[in-house]
């Protein structure tokens, strides 16, 4: 069925993605898309109440899985499904590429499972194009350090991220077709210039309207 595109930004906590996903809007308005611009966790206003409880509460793997599922079913229900079916691009920062990184690689997870709750709650939804800023995760805790404060997740130790890490290459070794490796390492500049490489080519898709 027609549908709008479906990109989505992932890497490990201050990769860089955020940093970008405007400027890819921007481009991809600049070719005639209409974007919607969301995240994950988070998006309608039940998976925003989720993401502050999942962010800063106390919880095991389990009870992260089904809490970002349940937002990402709200989200997919309330605002990706329908965008696309009206032939927007919708650019989401984080989905599921993220469970299975953060929850599966990272936590130590079941991954079986977590493919059930992914079959579940997308019926086949997949992103079309998901962009991935990889980069050491020394560099990123550096980065991290000088931004912000960590949430629960920020405070892992470069162990966690090293596992993380290693989650987001196995999604891009089983699809390299969708997911695409940008070096996150390298200057703002440079990042940015790789990221309008990937989506300036997209044409709009159209929708069913
Ligand atoms: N390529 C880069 N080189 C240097 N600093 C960067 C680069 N990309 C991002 N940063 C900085 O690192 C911090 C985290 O970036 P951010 O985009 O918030 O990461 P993420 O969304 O992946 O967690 C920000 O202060 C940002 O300005
Ligand atoms: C979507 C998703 C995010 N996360 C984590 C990754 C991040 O540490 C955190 C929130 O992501 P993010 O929105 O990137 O945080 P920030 O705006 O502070 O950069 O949630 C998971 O563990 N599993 C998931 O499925």
């Amino acid at each position: 069925m027609a549908h709008g595109l479906f990109i989505t930004f992932e890497g490990i906590d201050g990769a860089g993605k955020s940093s970008h996903i405007e400027a890819a809007a921007q481009a991809l308005r600049e070719q005639g898309h209409e974007v919607v611009m969301s995240r994950e966790p988070g998006g309608t206003p039940l998976a925003e109440a989720l993401r502050e409880l999942f962010l800063h509460r106390p919880m095991d793997a389990l009870t992260e899985a089904l809490l970002v599922f349940a937002a990402r079913r709200d989200h997919l229900a309330t605002v990706i499904e329908p965008a696309l079916q009206r032939g927007c691009t919708v650019l989401c920062d984080r989905f599921t590429d993220a469970t299975f990184a953060y929850q599966g690689a990272g936590r130590g997870f079941d991954l079986a499972v977590l493919s059930q709750l992914e079959a579940w709650v997308q019926q086949g939804r997949q992103p079309d194009m998901t962009l991935w800023f990889d980069v050491p995760p020394a560099v990123a805790a550096q980065r991290r350090a000088a931004a912000r404060a960590a949430d629960r997740l920020e405070a892992e130790d470069l162990a966690f991220f090293e596992r993380v890490r290693s989650g987001y290459e196995a999604r891009r070794a089983a699809d390299p077709g969708r997911v695409r490796c940008i070096d996150s390492g390298q200057s703002l500049e440079a990042v940015r210039a790789a990221v309008l490489a990937l989506v300036q080519p997209l044409q709009p898709r159209g929708g069913l309207l």
